[in-house]
């Protein structure tokens, strides 16, 4: 389809030791521009592993992904370090930023490796510091801010670099839940007004909730998807449901 940002086939991934494991047994998935998906899932079911090779960080034993027409896993280091900056954005549990440097700095950083004539580089950090509203954060170092306020940043330097594709690990796993909620609508108006599309691993129903479509992965398998209506509580309450027929202990829930 003409749309689609993200093609899965088949995918797979063997974890090989002294016993090997199967952690992805064959899922099929497409992830269209305009769309924010959710993966969920017990606990061990395969969900970082499978974003994990959507992102080009842990390759695939089989099976296919292209991402914008394009699969990564064909290209050599130098070319693929280049289509992860172009193409993807990432936001992590733990924030991953560099405590040195400013915040400003820390957001400019994929865009100092493209090495971007200044002019445009400021263009672009004035447009998403007013977009993600941390203007006022720019000059401050981040042991100086706080965890919400962390994420922020982490999202915007995801964002500089206009991927088409964001992808997410437990984004709000750190948070408290002013902050959760910060996160969750920046994400929706990033899916929304940037038209970038959103692939997140959550265990927290309340932070899926936010996306319009969510794919539930058991024993490296999908298991079901559902998509959300005009009502975000309802859609909770699905959430709910599909995760109690799942099983998974209850910090699942
Ligand atoms: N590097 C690795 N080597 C061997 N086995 C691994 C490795 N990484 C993950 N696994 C196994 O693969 C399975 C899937 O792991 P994965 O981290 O994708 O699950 P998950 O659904 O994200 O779990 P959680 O919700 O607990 O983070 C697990 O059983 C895990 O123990």
């Amino acid at each position: 389809m003409e749309n689609t940002i993200l093609h899965v086939t088949n995918l797979q991934k063997e974890y090989s030791g002294e016993i090997t494991y199967k952690a992805l047994n064959g899922i099929d998935f497409q992830l269209q521009q305009q769309e924010f998906v959710a993966v969920m899932g017990p606990s061990g079911s395969g969900k970082t592993t499978f974003l994990n090779s959507v992102s080009t960080i842990d390759r695939p034993t089989a099976g296919d992904i292209v991402i914008n027409n394009k699969n990564p896993y064909v290209l050599n280091d130098e070319e693929l370090a280049k289509f992860r900056r172009s193409e993807l954005g990432f936001v992590f549990q733990d924030f991953n930023l560099v405590h040195t440097l400013t915040v400003k700095e820390n957001i400019l950083l994929p865009l100092t490796l493209d090495s971007l004539p200044a002019s445009k580089m400021s263009q672009r950090l004035k447009h998403v510091a007013q977009f993600l509203g941390i203007e006022e954060l720019l000059p401050k170092r981040i042991y100086e801010i706080s965890g919400g306020q962390k994420q922020r940043v982490a999202i915007a330097r995801a964002v500089i670099h206009e991927p088409n594709l964001l992808l997410a690990d437990e984004p709000t796993g750190n948070l408290d839940s002013k902050a959760v909620n910060d996160v969750m609508s920046l994400f929706t108006s990033i899916n929304k007004e940037l038209k970038t599309a959103i692939l997140m691993v959550t265990h927290d129903p309340y932070v899926a909730s936010f996306a319009n479509r969510i794919i539930f992965i058991k024993d490296g398998k999908l298991y079901n998807e559902i998509h959300r209506g005009n009502n975000r509580k309802q859609f909770y309450q699905e959430i709910m449901d599909t995760l109690a027929f799942l099983g998974g202990g209850h910090h699942e829930l």
